[in-house]
């Protein structure tokens, strides 16, 4: 069980400056260095005693009991900085716990502590190589190369020791971050361990949700040594956040239980415009992610030959048939008599309408109602000019694209592959719309500069339709938050994160291979009734 204070520090994300910042002010209080490393390192080697027993490990071992730690060789990779003298402390430590350890330490100059661990290590007898042919076999690995005080190209011969060690199949464990990872973009700098597992130390860093980061990173836990919340919230208190969704948060923004005394249009009214003789199961499955979120009332607009296939799919919805054009697009809204935008909670545009719709995606951009923009509805916005049509919006806009279409809504917003979050804050500032990025890790920016990450996901996600889902479901949960003055950026988040967390589910049912689009809709619920 998480106490408040570890629950808000398992929220924050920080970059490496604001990580020096903050461990600055531990130290300028009077913690002293070397015993903030004990404490660290203490907690990461009672971790790895804790590992339970895989395949990979011969014969089975339970690494809890020191006596069968007997004979379990662990080889530790000690770099220059503190994150080499951390993996030195865990050396000594799991080596008077009655493991078989050795040391691999390249470099000849180190700080000042982790030499003086180093020395320490030697004199209790550890072995200590040089260079990585001199190296023993080992059970696991246990990566304290570099942390986050890696700013520079790692060039031969730590990138090739690395290399090599990445080709041994034995698990790694790397401290802090995986050395070679650049700690606020995620990116590899020349060549990068590959975990299996990563020690976060003290605060989330924000490689951790950097889609080219995850590779490398294995499964990501944070060690939380007690940073005080005070000191965390003087370094970023004007600067602007960055959020790790947890659970708690994403659920606290969904409108439940709902009161006795409510009727349907009180619950909200969502207008999903969508689909095409092309595209027809686009629109169903919007719709069908749209159902999931419990909205009042839905409304679907699709062209008129795609009117019968709605309706069997949908039968709760009032389905509006559109005249379409020559290929089979939406030619033009035609709502049913005495209704128009302003009838609507929300609109939903964009899966599957092809980019012959044009003119209905003019139109809800000029209405004054919260709109949400995906797929075609962004590729339309981008051959109109992004900002430029944005900006002149009255009411609130989220944009929803992958990353192909966030670059072409912003193709002067710095590469989205070289650092999402950046790229996903400028996006919001400079259209005045909350952005919401796809991908492995997705991310949200409002136009304020705030941003949020769903810490898990699934590539089970990873296939046509599912995004057309997320967008369903996305507009449901605003059109009701609109009657309940739930800020924007708070549906988004939680949307995203719980198509998230129904991808997961159904991935552990049915494998990474059974979550198609339509069977993603079915396990929506599931995440709140789990
Ligand atoms: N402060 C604390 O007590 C706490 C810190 N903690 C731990 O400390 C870690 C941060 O420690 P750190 O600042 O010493 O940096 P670290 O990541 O070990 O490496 C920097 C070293 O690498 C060197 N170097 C850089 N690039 C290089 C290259 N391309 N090729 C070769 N060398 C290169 C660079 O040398 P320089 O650039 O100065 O020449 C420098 O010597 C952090 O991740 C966490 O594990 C936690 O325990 C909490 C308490
Ligand atoms: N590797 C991945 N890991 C986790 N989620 C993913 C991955 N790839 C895609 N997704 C998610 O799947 C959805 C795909 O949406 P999108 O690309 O719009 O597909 P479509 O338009 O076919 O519906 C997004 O929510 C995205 O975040
Ligand atoms: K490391």
């Amino acid at each position: 069980m998480q106490n408040r204070q570890e629950e808000k520090i398992s929220q924050v994300v920080v970059t490496a400056v604001q990580m020096r910042d903050i461990e600055d002010r531990i130290f300028a209080a009077g913690m002293p260095v070397v015993a903030l490393m004990e404490k660290v390192a203490g907690l990461i080697a009672r971790r790895i005693q804790e590992i339970p027993p895989t395949p990979l490990f011969k014969g089975g071992y339970i690494l809890s009991n020191s006596l069968q730690a007997e004979g379990f060789r662990v080889g530790i990779l000690v770099g220059p900085g503190h994150n080499g003298g951390d993996a030195l402390v865990v050396a000594r430590e799991l080596h008077f716990r009655g493991y078989e350890v050795w040391i691999y330490s390249p470099f000849s100059k180190l700080k000042e502590l982790t030499s003086q661990h180093l020395q320490y290590a030697q004199s209790l007898g550890i072995p200590i190589y040089q260079t990585i042919e001199q190296l023993p076999d080992s059970d696991l690995l246990i990566d304290g190369l570099f942390g986050f005080g890696l700013e520079r190209n790692l060039t031969d011969p730590i990138a090739s020791a690395i290399n090599q060690l990445n080709e041994l199949s034995v698990p790694i464990y790397s401290i802090d971050l995986p050395s070679g990872l650049h700690t606020d973009t995620g990116e590899v700098l020349g060549t990068a361990i590959r975990a299996t597992h990563t020690f976060c130390l003290g605060l989330w860093k924000l490689a951790f949700f950097q889609d080219q980061a995850l590779e490398y990173l294995g499964k990501a836990e944070l060690i939380d040594f007690d940073i005080p919340l005070a000191d965390v919230e003087a370094v970023l208190k004007n600067a602007p956040s960055i959020k790790r969704i947890i659970p708690a948060t994403a659920l606290a923004n969904l409108t439940l239980p709902r009161p006795q005394v409510t009727h349907k249009y009180k619950e909200g009214h969502l207008l999903l415009i969508c689909g095409s003789r092309r595209y027809a199961g686009g629109a169903i499955l919007t719709g069908l992610g749209a159902r999931a979120s419990g909205v009042g009332m839905l409304s679907i607009a699709v062209p008129e030959s795609l009117k019968s296939l709605l309706v069997s799919h949908l039968p709760e919805a009032i389905i509006v048939g559109c005249p379409e054009t020559e290929t089979g697009a939406i030619a033009q809204l035609q709502l049913p008599e005495k209704t128009d935008l302003s009838s609507f909670n929300a609109i939903a545009c964009g899966p599957g309408l092809t980019r012959d719709a044009t003119p209905i995606v003019q139109e809800v951009i000029n209405s004054d109602r919260p709109l949400i923009l995906d797929a075609d509805g962004l590729n339309i916005l981008a051959q109109m000019g992004a900002i430029a049509t944005l900006k002149k919006r009255l009411a609130v806009t989220v944009l929803t694209p992958h990353t192909g279409e966030f670059q072409r809504l912003f193709p002067d917003v710095p590469n989205a592959k070289h650092d999402r979050v950046q790229a996903v804050q400028e996006a919001a500032a400079q259209s005045k719309a909350i952005v919401l990025l796809k991908g492995a890790r997705t991310a949200i920016a409002n136009p304020q500069g705030a941003v949020w990450s769903i810490p898990e996901s699934t590539p089970a996600l990873a296939r046509g339709g599912s995004g057309d889902v997320l967008t369903g479901l996305l507009g449901g949960l605003l059109a009701q938050a609109a009657t309940k003055e739930i800020p924007v950026e708070n549906i988004v988040v939680t949307a995203a994160w719980w198509h998230s967390q129904a991808g997961i589910i159904a991935a552990q049912e049915r494998t990474e291979l059974g979550v198609d689009a339509f069977t993603l809709t079915q396990y929506l619920i599931k995440v709140l009734s789990n």
